[in-house]
């Protein structure tokens, strides 16, 4: 897509309707055994609006106290993440161009009036490897810029069964999810988005 940095790939429609299907319900198994929980923010302990969980060795976490972190176990339950399914390992290998595989699937559930502010993603360790998207549910309108908070930045629409990959220069790129487009999708009953980012935390 043209005035993104090199290495943001959008890919529209990735996901057909019966994979999409598939993976909500790899991810309702996952949800079953590691909660969705409510995140809060470092320091001042606001609530997130998007709820929660992950699947793989590492799960991404964050809380008042600690903040922005990976660990091995669900911040309410102790317990290990759910491992990661198949399908998710098929769909890294397909598209991040990285030969090891992805530690932590963060599973991220928006009600239709959650959000998600401007940031990047940099608690990982290893910045070689992409940060691989997916987006299931309703449309959102997602906002890419670049290195700095307050270079320009463009948005466009995610749709169920889209991908974005964050590579290259474009690994550390800001970015967000401004709002959910209600009832534009039929995946899940009801109604909402769910984002998985699956990602290579230790090099
Ligand atoms: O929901 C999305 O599309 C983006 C999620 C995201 O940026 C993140 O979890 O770091
Ligand atoms: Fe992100």
């Amino acid at each position: 897509m043209s005035g993104l940095l090199n290495g943001i790939r959008h890919l529209p429609g990735y996901l057909d309707r019966t994979r999409q299907e598939a993976l909500v319900e790899v991810i309702r198994a996952v949800v079953a055994e590691a909660p969705l929980y409510v995140p809060a923010m470092p320091g001042t302990g606001k609530p997130m609006s998007v709820r929660m969980t992950n699947c793989g060795p590492l799960g991404w976490v964050t809380d008042k106290e600690r903040g922005y972190r990976y660990q091995p176990t669900h911040p309410a339950t102790g317990g290990p993440w759910p491992e990661m399914p198949k399908l998710l390992l098929d769909i890294w290998n397909d598209v991040s161009g990285y030969e090891k595989p992805p530690e932590a699937c963060l599973v991220n559930f928006y009600s239709d009036d959650a959000r998600m502010g401007l940031h990047q993603d940099k608690d990982e360790q290893d910045l070689e490897a992409p940060v691989v998207s997916i987006s299931l549910g309703n449309s959102c309108l997602f906002r890419v810029g670049g290195l700095n908070r307050n270079d320009r930045t463009l948005s466009f629409k995610l749709a169920s069964g889209d991908l974005v990959v964050l590579g290259g220069e474009g690994r550390l790129c800001f970015h967000g999810v401004d709002r959910i487009y209600p009832a534009t999708s039929t995946l899940l009953k009801n109604g909402g988005r769910i984002n998985l980012t699956l990602r290579r935390v230790r090099p």
